[in-house]
């Protein structure tokens, strides 16, 4: 107790008594930056890693309180290795951020619009075209892989493929998946209403449950839902079954009101609803 009341006394009150308008806003620059920052590391590989390195600072912060001494020693002796394995480990991150500074998207870094029309809300009518395009492959035995992407913002595994940047429709992702056709190996990656790019390479899963039958598009569709928030719908060249992989789980064989369903979309059944109905609907789930 005496510990924490010495380090209020020594630093916060302390700080607090001595501070100036120029600290104010020095902190409040301070303030917009790491939020930004933090909500872009959030949207990358980095965000598990540093959940880590973050419980470890705190763990430091709470032995200076209880001055903890030779366990603060210990941390100030390794904090410099610390600190060069952090940068060799965000290396592919940092490298990223840099050449997004390099080429003028500074702004795009920092912004929330980014995320912008690549979160989630995928539109009926782009839900419709997958829908249609992954069950008329699948009738064509046509295989297929195609990444939907959600609050993860997926552009290391975009850069692996090639630009397409085309608005979303059955027709454009059957022909991409023509067989013998150049853009049909690998996946095609969709944010919002557009297929940014074809051709993408994705990280396979380890997965030992996974059944043996099914070969490296699969294990590829649920590798890339087990490190993202990724939806991915599978189509089997073999069987012409149609599958979606969702937070690592691999959903085989679904019919087209359940994939639709799984991607977010409206039932077939409940299209002829009007919009009175599905206000109504949504005001009775809120009133649960
Ligand atoms: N890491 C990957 N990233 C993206 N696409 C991949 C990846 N690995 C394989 N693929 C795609 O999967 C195809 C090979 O599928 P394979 O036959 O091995 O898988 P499968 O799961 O048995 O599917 P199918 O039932 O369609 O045969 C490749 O031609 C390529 O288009």
């Amino acid at each position: 107790m005496e510990a924490i009341r010495g380090f209020y006394e020594n630093y916060i009150r302390w700080s607090a008594a001595s501070m100036t308008l120029s600290d104010v806003l020095e902190i409040a620059i301070f303030t917009y930056f790491i939020y930004h920052i933090i909500l872009w590391i959030k949207q990358s590989k980095a965000w598990i890693l540093l959940k880590g390195a973050a419980a470890i600072f705190a763990m430091y912060i709470l032995a200076v309180i209880l001055q903890l001494n030779n366990i603060v020693m210990v941390f100030n002796r390794i904090a410099p290795y610390v600190a060069t394995a952090l940068l060799v480990i965000f290396q592919p991150e940092i490298r990223r951020a840099l050449e997004q500074l390099g080429t003028n998207h500074l702004f795009e870094l920092f912004s929330l619009s980014s995320t912008k029309d690549k979160v989630a809300e995928n539109a009926d009518d782009t839900i419709d075209a997958i829908v249609r395009a992954s069950f008329s492959m699948g009738r064509a035995k046509t295989g297929a892989l195609i990444v939907i992407e959600q609050k993860f913002v997926l552009n290391e595994y975009i850069a692996t493929g090639i630009l397409l940047d085309a608005i979303v429709s059955a027709p454009l992702l059957v022909q991409i998946f023509e067989h013998n056709l150049p853009l049909h190996d690998g996946a095609v990656v969709i944010r919002g209403n557009r297929i940014t790019a074809a051709t993408c390479y994705l990280p396979l899963s380890e997965n030992k449950t996974i059944s043996k039958e099914l070969g490296t598009r699969h294990r590829a569709g649920l590798g890339i839902s087990e490190v993202t928030d990724a939806l991915t719908v599978i189509v089997s060249e073999e069987t012409g079954q149609v599958s979606l992989t969702k937070d690592g789980q691999l959903y085989r064989n679904v019919n087209s009101d359940k994939l639709r369903e799984l991607l977010g979309g409206t039932k077939s059944s409940e299209k002829t609803q009007t919009v009175w109905d599905r206000l109504r609907k949504g005001r009775k789930r809120h009133e649960k």
